[in-house]
């Protein structure tokens, strides 16, 4: 029978013996371009090409932060570097704990052999000329036989089969299997098979299967833009001119790799000399050695150089740590010069960012390029995209996401060589309008910039993934098949030994490919820049309204009713509502009620039965508007906390968060009352304000004492390095919106050592919420995701028990679940934070060693803070001994050991 048509071997050779073809090499149009090229180099020589890339590259630059789960007893030795496995052609393995052999459901015979082989599989029929539907894995397991299609699919099993007949199966032999007919074509090594590398051969693979434009069009080239083909004569006046922009020699140049041959025998059909591009030296002179490994790797990716004809990449460096001035420095260096004869790289570059941080970017070209080098063209009510097609003076357009979709007919007839999303996680949702607009721009080099993790949801790591490299990854549904569900299996504590094998393996290739344009650095690389920074937990006691309002509340109704059993149509989310309202300030909670009993629809409400009664504990004269800070616990620690920063530090500034616009003019209020200077910044500034907001409160010059901010209206991004101290008034359900609000103060540029606060009311849902962040519980679930909220949380009828509790009697609910041995009587001071692992939500498991230090600490890291109550007399800072009179309880650290000497000077 001869092999007729399987749609994966249309074009090249059929192969006998699998090779490992990585996803974005497997794509029939990249082996169609590279036979086009040269008829006797093969698809394999590519690849191992590309790998002897890989590693003469600097190996700090492949490393991804894909750490490991807490609980998980195994750490993969994958170090710095990750080198593509070779491949090995042993295929006949005799099953053994180690073997990573079946799917689910499959028992492993004792001693019995598991072979893997590659297939051409069509409908069982009598006739004589067969014509394959598909390319096949089959799984040979004792006597059982299971088919997989490349997509990872079960498409037939069988069993009973003699083990005479199994043994005999070679290449060319035809067998049956559930109703199909089948054709051994070669054989798969277990390795092939459990890093999931075989099911990449080909057929309904990468590219071929991904919707989008550029994922058909995939092997590109990165330079096209540049090399239009120019006489003989342009080309001899060129050869003249080709020298580096700046001088390579120079003492600190930051030179960028050259192309090497392939790379050159690809895009250097005009044989132009090849010339050192060189990072402006103005620029390279600032440039922290992270921000110059950065650099040349997003150099490399937009090049094509890491993976050929792809030129997008990741760059999800921890917040803070520069990944404007690494872009800026891409771009500025691609705009002026080019490996081939020093052409430039790109004319034009569209910058995607949200409308808080527009004039973010301008400043930052502002602040490295001045305003000679560049010209820059920001979009707002103004300033239309028409103006920027007009005038040629522009090279850079920076937009917001919002003003893109309005703006897209335009943008997409302006021809961008280089398109940079910032806080481009958003796009990690395929289906909203702003990933598909995004798509739908024709510009190849992509690159997106994120600080918030995005590997801890495998299919929102697959969109970014797609966005940036089309198709790289083969369709959704394969890569969900292939990846995305071995891993999560391996992940369950009930996973077998097999399936935790394979789920790691599978992470492990994973990690391993996408580690070519996917770099993430945490914040540790520019600790020694920074100033030490001092977070504390501060537990404060609940003020006596708050109390009796508070058990008022879990009494009444509405709690009564969640508990019962049945969560659909539960108010909890109400209820959770009223509660941390209470928390913030009583005079909330009775605006809420004097607007509820206002409303028609008062009676029947579900907030009716929570707040009955409840007015009846407030003073018959309560007046909201003239709320004293004694009601709130919060509120009075926050004005003895202010009141000492005044007076012991008088120079500094603080930024005070909330997530609620009426806590903040509460908090408003409060500095009026006191006289404290402030400047505030939420969801309904204006953006175009937003910056000199921005700008006027980081000025040496302002005389603003706080800044009031919102932080899910608009700390993302933000950088308010002229505060340096940071309360965080209330607490979110999601940990990521309240470190991305810590990140805003400590970050390059910050002068004095940071005090972060964060403030909690003893014993009440507040330090539930806490707990939640911190434990595993509230790790395992998607929270670390700024787009997540309280709606998107599922709670079980045990844990509201557990938040509709109060704890009245208790200093730190959260230090009694610690298991700590100092009962919180003493100065308890554990070994240093840094000596603990990290616990990890990352789908990808246990492959990487560093920390990430945007994730929430655990229970664990939180005992080995220094903790200390209230009552104790003498405390060393300053700060906390002014406030302690109302604080039940201290958790406390300092990071950044090697400043720590200035310690002194922050606690004396
Ligand atoms: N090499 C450097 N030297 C001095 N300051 C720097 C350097 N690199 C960056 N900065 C400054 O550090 C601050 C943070 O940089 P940037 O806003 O680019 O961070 P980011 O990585 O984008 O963080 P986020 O994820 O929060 O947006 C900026 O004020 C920037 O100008
Ligand atoms: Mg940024």
């Amino acid at each position: 029978m001869r092999r007729s048509a399987a749609p994966s071997q249309l074009q090249g050779k059929p192969f006998k013996k699998p090779k490992f073809i990585p996803p974005a090499r497997s794509n029939p149009s990249l082996n169609a371009e590279i036979t086009k090229l040269d008829p006797d180099m093969q698809l394999s020589e590519v690849a191992a090409d590309n790998t002897l890339l890989q590693s003469q590259a600097d190996p700090t630059i492949y490393s991804l932060n894909l750490l490991p789960a807490e609980d998980s007893g195994r750490e993969m030795n994958h170090g710095e570097t990750c080198a593509v496995p070779a491949f090995n052609l042993h295929h006949t393995v005799h099953s053994s704990p180690e073997d990573l052999t079946v799917s689910k459901g499959q028992e492993v015979e004792p001693g019995s052999v598991v072979k893997y082989f590659t297939v051409v599989w069509c409908k069982a029929s009598k006739k004589k000329h067969k014509k394959w539907e598909g390319d096949a894995v089959l799984i040979v397991n004792g006597k059982s036989l299971t088919l997989k299609d490349l997509e990872g699919k079960d498409i037939g099993r069988g069993t009973g089969y003699k083990f005479k007949e199994l043994e005999k199966i070679e290449e060319g032999h035809t067998m049956m299997i559930g109703g199909k007919e089948i054709e051994i074509m070669g054989s798969i090594s277990p390795d092939d098979f459990s890093s999931g590398r075989c099911f990449q051969l080909g057929g309904g693979g990468p590219a071929i299967s991904s919707s989008s434009q550029a994922a058909k069009k995939c092997f590109s080239n990165p330079l096209k833009s540049v090399y239009k083909p120019s006489s003989k004569e342009n080309r001899q006046n060129s050869f003249q001119n080709c020298k580096p922009r700046h001088d390579p020699c120079a003492p600190n140049s930051l030179v960028m790799p050259r192309p090497d041959k392939n790379h050159q025998w690809m895009f250097n059909k005009n044989c132009f000399p090849v010339v050192d591009v060189v990072i402006d030296p103005h620029l390279a002179y600032y440039l922290r050695p992270h921000q110059k490994e950065g650099i040349i790797f997003l150099y490399e990716c937009v090049m094509g150089m890491r993976v050929n004809g792809r030129c997008g990449a990741i760059l999800a460096d921890e917040m803070g740590l520069g990944k404007t001035l690494q872009c800026i420095s891409l771009l500025w260096t691609l705009q002026c010069q080019g490996p081939y004869g020093g052409k430039p790289i790109i004319k034009k570059t569209l910058i995607v960012t949200p409308g808080s941080l527009v004039n973010n970017w301008r400043r930052e070209f502002q602040k490295w390029l001045g305003s000679e080098r560049i010209k820059i063209f920001t979009v707002d009510q103004d300033h239309k995209v028409e103006e920027f097609i007009k005038s040629p003076l522009y090279s850079v357009l920076i937009i917001s996401y919002e003003m893109l979709l309005r703006s897209l007919d335009q943008i997409k007839n302006i021809k961008f060589d280089l398109l940079i999303c910032d806080e481009g996680h958003r796009l990690k949702n395929s289906a909203i309008k702003t990933t598909t607009a995004l798509i739908s721009l024709a510009c190849e080099k992509r690159i997106i910039l994120t600080g918030t993790p995005v590997q801890n949801d495998l299919q929102e790591f697959f969109a970014l993934i797609d966005f940036v490299n089309p198709g790289i990854l083969g369709s959704l549904s394969s890569f969900r098949k292939i990846y995305e569900e071995p891993i999560i299996v391996s992940r369950q504590p009930s996973a077998s030994k097999e399936e935790k094998e394979l789920g790691e393996r599978r992470a492990a290739e994973l990690v391993c490919f996408t580690g070519l344009f996917f770099l993430r650095r945490t914040q540790e690389v520019i600790n020694k820049y920074l100033p030490p920074k001092i977070e504390n937990v501060v537990f404060c006691r609940p003020g006596a309204l708050q109390l009796e309002l508070y058990q008022k509340l879990l009494n009444s109704q509405a709690v009564r009713f969640c508990l019962q059993g049945s969560l659909e149509n539960s108010p909890h989310l109400i209820c959770i509502g009223a509660l941390k309202k209470l928390c913030n300030h009583p005079c909330l909670l009775f605006n809420s009620i004097k607007e509820k009993e206002c409303s028609s629809t008062w009676d029947e409400n579900e907030e009716s039965s929570l707040y009955e009664g409840l007015i009846n504990v407030f003073p018959a004269d309560y007046n909201p508007l003239m709320f004293t800070e004694k009601e709130s616990g919060k509120l009075q620690v926050l004005t003895k906390l202010l009141a000492v920063i005044h007076e012991l530090r008088p120079t500094e500034r603080v930024v005070l968060v909330s997530n609620y616009t009426q806590t903040l003019n509460i908090l408003q209020e409060v500095c009026k009352r006191h006289g404290y200077a402030y400047t505030r910044l939420d969801g309904q500034t204006p953006v175009s304000q937003r910056q000199q907001i921005v700008d006027g409160f980081n000025s040496k010059y302002s005389s603003d004492f706080i800044f009031l901010l919102s932080s899910k209206a608009g700390g993302v991004g933000l950088n308010l390095i002229g505060g340096s101290h940071l309360i965080l008034y209330d607490i979110d359900w999601n940990p990521a919106t309240d470190i991305q609000a810590m990140s805003r103060v400590w970050r390059d540029g910050q002068k004095h050592p940071v005090h972060i606060y964060r403030l909690l009311t003893t014993g009440t849902i507040e330090e539930k919420i806490y707990q939640r962040q911190i434990s595993k519980q509230g790790l395992s679930g998607a929270v670390v995701d700024l787009a997540k909220t309280s709606e998107h949380i599922q709670f079980s009828v045990e844990e509201l028990k557990n938040l509709f509790t109060l704890h009245e009697s208790s200093h730190c609910v959260t230090h009694d679940l610690l298991d700590c041995d100092c009962a919180g009587e003493r100065d308890h001071t554990g070994d240093s934070l840094e000596k603990f692992p990290v616990s990890r939500n990352c789908q990808l498991g246990p492959h990487h060693k560093k920390s990430d230090s945007l994730k929430p600490l655990s229970m664990s890291q939180l005992k080995q803070w220094k903790h200390f109550s209230g009552d104790q007399l003498n405390l060393k800072d300053p700060f906390l001994d002014r406030i302690r009179e109302n604080v039940s309880f201290f958790f406390q650290n300092i990071t950044n050991q090697n400043t720590a000497a200035l310690l002194g000077k922050v606690t004396s």
